[in-house]
């Protein structure tokens, strides 16, 4: 097994103390324990705030409300009012790393990205960073369901800022990360052992063997099409879309996931979210939806002049990227469910998102042949 890249705190901190003057970005070494309850917890945020905003330092502690935004499936979400001197109220949040995320999140690619990304104009502002997360601007926005995410208007608006997303520059190496990373979830995920007898029960009935030849099919099938390459965000679920109803502002947010990667599969990815958290796969969107969408992600301004060859191209990219997704998800539920202290049935969710992935592989595998032997998709 690779020994998993522990997110070295300290030297992001230290980095970002040595950038601070240039990036406006804070840093402190503290730490905050998530299994406190929320009590308990407060005293440590409100010390942690003072310690990162040193205009916050002087004032009294009643001056502090924290509440609870999120759980996450990943990740601990607080939200800070602090009531500044003046009165004014600032609200900001602050997210503590679930522990063991490492094993499925690169921090240091992650903080990277998000700096980019936030000098873009997306997602929330990046403030400050600590020993064990990190903090950021609230956003005054409601998060999205999948069946919000599916209505027309809004799916051009994604699509259209997906476009723009698209097309951020992020320093360093622009080697797409699916297959590196999917290798790498397999490796993990291929040698786990569970405490829980029906766990492990469940586990047995997996064939890694079979799970290596599909990777491997599906990637030489994938290189084949020789698809754009993009910052891609890789997580574009409902719960990481959220939307100002009153300015019709969207935003996209949580980047954990974000890496240089094909186009395709921040798409097929997205796709396959239409599915929500009951993992619905009748919801994927059929042709005509997927090619409104495709309208406005490649042409945003001229939705209606996009060529039936790039909106085909496009077609048959993502339907073979949105198998990539089923195989990505599947190996990250598996190490989940060993590494997680959350209480959800990753196992479970492996079965839902490897079934899926058999159930179309076929047709999907002959479609990029009938395309790539110039025939056509139909
Ligand atoms: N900056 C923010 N301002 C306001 N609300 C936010 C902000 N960031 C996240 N949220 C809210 O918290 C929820 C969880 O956030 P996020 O997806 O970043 O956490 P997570 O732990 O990574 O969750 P998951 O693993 O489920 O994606 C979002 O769906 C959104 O409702």
């Amino acid at each position: 097994m690779v020994a998993p890249k522990i997110w070295n705190a300290m030297e992001a901190a230290e980095e970002a103390r040595e950038n601070h003057g240039s990036s406006g970005i804070r840093s402190s070494s503290l730490t905050v324990d998530p299994s406190l309850s929320l009590p308990d917890m407060k005293p440590c945020i409100v010390e942690l705030c003072k310690d990162l905003f040193k205009n916050w330092s002087i004032l009294d502690d009643s001056h502090f409300a924290v509440e609870t935004v999120s759980g996450g499936i990943t990740n601990l979400l607080l939200k800070v009012s602090v009531r500044e001197e003046s009165g004014d109220i600032v609200n900001i949040t602050v997210r503590l790393y679930g522990p063991y995320t490492e094993f499925v999140i690169d921090r240091d690619r992650e903080l990277q990205a998000i700096q980019y990304l936030s000098a873009a104009g997306f997602g929330a502002k990046l403030l400050g960073i600590f020993g064990n997360g990190m903090v950021q601007s609230f956003i005054n926005a409601r998060t999205l369901t999948a069946s919000d995410m599916r209505k027309p208007k809004l799916a051009a608006e994604i699509a259209k800022q997906l476009h723009e997303f698209h097309q951020v520059e992020v320093p360093g190496s622009k080697e797409p990360q699916l297959w590196n990373d999917i290798f790498k979830f397999f490796e993990k995920a291929s040698i786990l052992k569970f405490d829980v007898i029906e766990k492990q029960q469940k586990y047995e009935t997996i064939s890694f063997k079979e799970i290596h030849t599909e990777i491997v099919e599906l990637k030489e099938l994938t290189d084949r099409l020789n698809a754009p390459v993009v910052f891609a965000h890789n997580d574009l679920l409902s719960g990481n879309l959220m939307l100002n109803d009153e300015d019709e502002k969207l935003y996209f947010i949580d980047f954990e996931y974000g890496s240089y990667n094909y186009r395709g599969f921040d798409i097929g990815n997205h796709f396959n979210e239409y599915a929500g958290y009951d993992c619905d796969y009748s919801m994927y969107p059929n042709k005509d939806k997927q090619y409104h969408f495709f309208r406005h992600y490649l042409e945003p301004y001229r939705p209606h002049q996009v060529s039936d060859k790039d909106l085909e191209a496009l077609y048959v990219e993502t339907y073979t990227y949105m198998l990539a997704s089923h195989l990505y998800w599947a190996l990250w539920a598996l190490i989940q469910a060993k590494m997680s202290l959350i209480d959800f049935d990753y196992l479970g969710y492996f079965f839902l998102r490897y079934n899926e992935y058999k159930r179309q592989k076929e047709k999907c595998f002959l479609l990029v042949q009938l395309y790539l032997s110039g025939s056509g998709t139909g």
